[in-house]
């Protein structure tokens, strides 16, 4: 068990290391009545407010009101349910108790839901009101897009949750999602910025996605939607069943063209600290050779998992303990009625066909958010322990690897972390030994 236990702490550290708060205290500092971001300056002489939504933006509200101090006059913070009673004992994780920011919780499992649309309505409120003589903080991290719905006008938030969802079950990758979610709500898109014109609006980003782009992390609710035209694409591929009215709105021309002019958007961060901190959590515990595969990881969960195993037989050849990191955003397409999320499904997936080559390993596949699919797990760890069980099959055909790991090895192998305050993909961590 010692290669489970080296993983789970690789993978806990690099977790640690992508905070938020440690992101936005190197790159955001306030002086001389200015708030300095990287090279560019916002004067301060106005007050500021925040809007965030997404699961790392507690911790950056939580840095951004230190910096802030007394500029910092309203704001509102769309999280995760569940995320402050999981940060309950560690108070540094928390507002404090005399803040002017106000804390909405919701989209549980992932899914918008009446809690986020009443935050996402206040958001709205507050950015109306906003003047020329304003600053607007626009704090985003993944999740932000189920924790902003607002459908636009005669959508019903129960149709749009079920065109997100049968697309995410068809194996739509979040860039599809996201080019479909950003039609049909008012603050997607770009409607955000829309809306806050003509205040200055400062926008920082912890991506979540493969090559950081700015319009779809979040759903881009400050940029420009230069794919309206792409959604229909979207739905016609997965073949989504969608109402006349959803129709009429993804088919819509663009009425105008706006001017972005008053936004400055800010990627602060995102999967690559959290793959350097992983290796040095390897290098630490004593590996010797650590390899970073990729952070970029995407496609189908079964061709990610024959790309590790053949990584796997080429390192296996060279006889020596290696340690590969990798991350990204593969997808699932979920045929069967299980339980069970990207991470837990890859885990299975891999180690099915890594026993059946005879390899000596263990595969950890974990969300850096912590939670997978809709589990209360992160991931899973697996090894060759599992080699020979007959019924992973009719498990990975269900798509019900959360079943698995809960019954085998008495749930050790699954990873609970709770949500962790943060969201930069997932990572993977792959422990190959040498054949005997
Ligand atoms: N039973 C399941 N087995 C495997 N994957 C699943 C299952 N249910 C949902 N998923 C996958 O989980 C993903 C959504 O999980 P989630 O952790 O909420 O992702 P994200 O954090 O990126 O939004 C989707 O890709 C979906 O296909
Ligand atoms: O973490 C998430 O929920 C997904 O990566 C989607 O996030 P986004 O659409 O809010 O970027």
């Amino acid at each position: 068990m010692k290669y489970v236990r080296d993983a789970k702490t690789i993978f806990l550290n690099a977790v640690g290391a992508v905070q938020p708060q440690n992101f936005l205290r190197n790159r955001v500092k306030v002086s001389s009545g200015k708030l300095h971001v990287d090279a560019e300056t916002f004067p301060l002489n106005r007050p500021c407010h925040i809007v965030g939504f997404g699961k790392a933006v507690l911790g950056m509200a939580v840095e951004m009101e230190n910096i802030l101090s007394s500029n910092l006059r309203s704001g509102i913070l769309s999280i995760p349910a569940g995320t402050q009673e999981c940060f309950k004992d560690q108070p540094q994780l928390l507002l404090k108790n005399n803040s002017v920011l106000r804390i909405f919780e919701g989209a549980k499992d992932n899914i918008p839901d009446l809690d986020a649309m009443e935050a996402a309505k206040a958001i709205k409120d507050l950015c109306v009101g906003l003047t020329k003589d304003d600053l607007l903080l626009v704090l985003i991290s993944g999740g932000g897009s189920a924790l902003l719905p607002l459908p636009k006008f005669g959508l019903s938030l129960d149709e749009k949750q079920k065109i997100i969802k049968n697309l995410s079950k068809g194996g739509a990758n979040i860039i599809e999602l996201n080019c479909v979610r950003k039609m049909l709500s008012e603050l997607k898109g770009g409607g955000l910025a829309q809306i806050a014109y003509p205040c200055r609006v400062v926008t920082l980003i912890l991506s979540d996605i493969v090559g950081d782009p700015i319009d779809s992390i979040a759903s881009g609710p400050t940029v420009e939607n230069k794919d309206a035209h792409l959604a229909m694409e979207v739905i016609n591929k997965y073949n989504v069943d969608i109402s006349e009215i959803a129709l009429n709105i993804l088919q819509q021309p663009k009425l105008e063209s706006f001017n972005y002019n008053h936004v400055a958007n800010f990627i602060i961060g995102n999967n690559e600290i959290a793959c350097e901190a992983a290796k040095r959590s390897a290098v630490n515990l004593g590996y010797n050779k650590v390899e970073l595969f990729s952070k970029d990881i995407q496609g189908d969960v079964v061709d990610v998992a024959k790309r590790y195993l053949q990584i796997a037989l080429d390192e296996v050849k060279k006889n020596e303990t290696v340690c590969i990191i990798g991350a990204g955003e593969p997808t699932v397409v979920v045929k069967g009625n299980g339980l069970g999320g990207r991470n837990q499904q890859l885990a299975l997936e891999f180690s099915k066909i890594a026993c059946e080559a005879g390899l000596d390993f263990c595969f950890l596949s974990c969300g850096t958010d912590g939670i997978d699919g809709p589990t209360d797990a992160a991931g899973a760890v697996s090894t060759t322990v599992i080699g020979g069980l007959q019924e992973i099959d009719d498990f990975l055909e269900n798509n019900d690897a959360y079943s698995f790991f809960s019954r085998y090895q008495n749930g050790e192998f699954l990873v609970k972390t709770g949500h962790t305050g943060t969201n930069v993909m997932d990572l993977h961590i792959l422990i190959l030994k040498p054949k005997t």
